[in-house]
């Protein structure tokens, strides 16, 4: 944040305008394929408009009526599909070089996952469905060039019926967990990964760049959950499976400098019904209540140890 002495005091403040909403369509020609993403803004400004907390004097504030406005001129004149990423860097880019008073622009997107729909085995040309896990990102630009970039996914939900277990825990007077080898593993992941670009010159120039490592993350993450098709893998813990999805993402991409995983341990309970004389439902590893909360909740950040994340 913009930081300013006043009087033995330091104002940090920041403003911007966030859930700015733009869907931007590519159509081509001829009945061609059109393209569409959905778009959830949000933008921060650091700058110096310190007048206006004090004096009463808006004459340096960048309405955020104007930041919301500039979204839809940016979209409007990008005529050729980019990624996320790129529209988050050209917007930050557009914000600090445009103000002489906006030092950074911090640049949060959330892109809503439309997905071509196939009819017939056919691909739609200009039809869509809503997909689950959502893309996105965030990006710091600052008046210099420097820039942090990160991406994530949000609410991928997965489940695997068995080869997770759950053993070797603390047993006190507290303790009813039964210790397990078979048991439902199910998590809604949340992750982000920051890149190693530190300069907005420095990010490759390749066309969708950043979408298609979104894809290859995501796979690389279910490939690592899951395991092989027909014999799958053993996860010990959430925690264990954790680690093994945060290191296959480091080891698979050189340009990732750290990943952030949110892996809420979803529980799918077994269903034992008694009265008081019957046993009703036995469990026997087939009928389970399926459940919200309470959830387990582990998360961690795996860096190389030169990143700065
Ligand atoms: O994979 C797990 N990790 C835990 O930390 C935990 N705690 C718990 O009650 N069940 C589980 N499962």
């Amino acid at each position: 944040m913009a930081n300013n002495d006043l009087d033995g005091f330091k104002l940090d403040q920041r403003h911007g305008k966030a859930r700015v909403r733009v869907t931007r369509v590519w159509r081509t020609n001829h009945g061609g394929n059109h393209f569409m993403v959905e778009w959830n803004v949000s933008i921060s400004l650091i700058s110096d408009c310190l007048n206006a907390y004090v004096s009463d004097d808006n004459s340096n504030i960048v309405a955020t009526d104007t930041m919301k406005n500039t979204v839809y001129v940016m979209a409007k004149q990008c005529s050729e599909r980019l990624s996320v990423e790129n529209f988050a860097i050209l917007l930050a880019k557009h914000f600090t070089s445009y103000y002489k008073q906006v030092n950074a622009a911090i640049i949060k997107i959330v892109e809503k996952p439309w997905e071509r729909v196939s009819i017939d085995g056919q691909l739609h040309t200009h039809g869509f469905k809503l997909g689950s896990e959502k893309h996105t990102t965030e990006v710091i630009v600052k008046k210099s060039g420097a820039l942090q970039l990160s991406s994530g996914i949000e609410g991928m939900s997965v489940v695997k019926t068995t080869k997770s277990g759950f053993e070797g825990f603390v047993r006190d007077k507290y303790t009813a967990l039964p210790e397990t080898r078979e048991r439902i593993l199910a998590t809604e992941v949340t992750a982000s990964w920051k890149y190693s670009y530190e300069s907005v010159a420095s990010i490759p120039q390749i066309p969708l760049y950043f979408t298609e490592k979104y894809m290859d993350v995501k796979r690389v993450l279910a490939k690592t959950f899951f395991g092989p098709p027909n014999e799958g893998v053993y996860s010990a813990s959430v925690q264990s499976t954790l680690y093994q999805m945060a290191k296959a993402v480091i080891n698979s991409f050189p340009d990732i400098s750290a990943v952030h995983l949110e892996m809420p341990n979803i529980h799918f309970l077994p269903a034992n019904i008694s009265s008081k004389d019957n046993t009703i439902v036995k469990f026997n590893d087939d009928v389970y209540v399926p459940t919200d909360e309470p959830h387990g909740t582990i998360e961690a950040t795996l860096s190389r140890t030169w990143s700065k994340m």
